[in-house]
């Protein structure tokens, strides 16, 4: 058997939980902020990008977060981010990722909704030439941005409806933004037919969750780590199957959890929760989606059997068709088995 990181590293994977602009890579950020000399504070060098990428807080993050989507500024720049993120996906055997973007961060920052869609759609379909991964959209809330912009990214969702979309989610803090407010927008885009895949849980308690839940429609939920505080929920959510998108690094370093040790993520798997392990914004979190992978084979004591379980466990949670599905559990059974030879 080979050693885990080895394992994880050849293990066919999906990713559910992953934000366009966060996976910017060093390299990426770095391209772009030369390409806007001297107009941004994020630092063009690699190492200084390092410390930048170091939050004080939840709100700290956010204000990092904008300052590298304001690095955005043409749909150059959206084909170029697009392309490598799926590159680096790709590079860690990642078959099949859905992308949460915030489509109106851009708009707001000049890049015309149309140009945006066609700029990440050609991105998406060079990619899965390029390098065999199927990418798929969530058009996300910026919730700090509130209703005005849920109003416009269901309007750009419904009106643009590129062909990768598959999802509508809700991003941003959660302190300060209550969930009920964005019904009337996560109806319309679920009459449309988009899954509802709102962040909750992350920064605040239960409630939030439950609110998502009875809310918005919620199928699956973006963190949703304050379930563990809630034995009602949890049975909930394990009996209606609706999984969690679990992203350990990226709750110690926005600091919505002390310390990995602290993270509740054995007590959700303990309850039966359905859970997806994923990234969230890997470069600024100083991780990758395979580091994520090593981090809860270690919190959970599991090892290459309990890591493909967990592979396994986020296809079933994704929005893939069930052919496309069954192909992915069954290259993940095959790899695992020739691993263990
Ligand atoms: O971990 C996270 N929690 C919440 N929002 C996040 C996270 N990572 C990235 N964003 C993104 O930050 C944007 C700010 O406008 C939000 O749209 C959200 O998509």
């Amino acid at each position: 058997m080979t050693d885990l990181p080895t394992f994880i590293a050849g293990l066919p994977k999906v990713e559910l939980h992953v934000h366009h602009v966060g996976s910017a890579s060093p390299r990426i950020v770095a391209e772009l902020a030369a390409r806007h000399e001297g107009r941004s504070p994020v630092p063009a060098d690699p190492e200084a990008l390092a410390d930048y990428f170091a939050f004080r807080d939840f709100a700290h993050f956010i204000e990092v977060y904008l300052s590298v989507v304001d690095l955005i500024r043409d749909a150059d720049d959206v084909w170029l981010l697009t392309h490598e993120v799926a590159r680096e996906l790709a590079r860690q055997q990642v078959r099949y990722a859905e992308l949460t973007v915030t489509p109106y961060s851009h708009v707001h920052r000049g890049i015309p909704a149309p140009a945006f869609c066609e700029a990440i759609e050609d991105a998406r379909k060079r990619a899965e030439a390029d390098f065999g991964i199927a990418l798929r959209w969530c058009f996300d809330i910026p919730g700090e941005a509130g209703l005005p912009a849920a109003e416009q990214t269901l309007r750009i969702a419904l009106d643009e409806r590129p062909d990768g979309l598959i999802s509508f989610g809700l991003g941003g803090p959660e302190i300060g933004v209550p969930r009920p407010q964005f019904k009337p927008y996560f109806d319309q885009a679920r009459a449309a037919g988009l899954r509802s895949v709102p962040h909750a849980g992350e920064t605040t308690g239960p409630e939030t969750i439950w609110d998502a839940l009875r809310e918005l429609g919620a199928e699956r939920i973006g963190h949703g780590i304050s379930a563990a505080l809630d034995p009602e929920l949890m049975t909930h959510l394990a009996e209606r199957r609706i999984p969690l998108e679990v992203c350990p690094t990226s709750n110690v370093r926005t600091r919505a959890v002390a310390s990995l040790d602290e993270h509740p993520l054995p007590q959700l798997i303990e309850a039966g929760v359905p859970v997806s392990i994923n990234s969230d914004d890997p470069p600024m979190f100083g991780t990758t989606l395979n580091d994520e992978y090593a981090v809860a084979a270690r919190l959970l004591g599991i090892g290459p059997e309990g890591v493909a379980a967990l592979a396994r466990d986020a296809v079933a949670a994704a929005f893939l068709a069930p052919a496309e599905a069954a192909r992915i559990s069954a290259e993940i059974d095959a790899y695992q088995a020739s691993a263990a030879r």
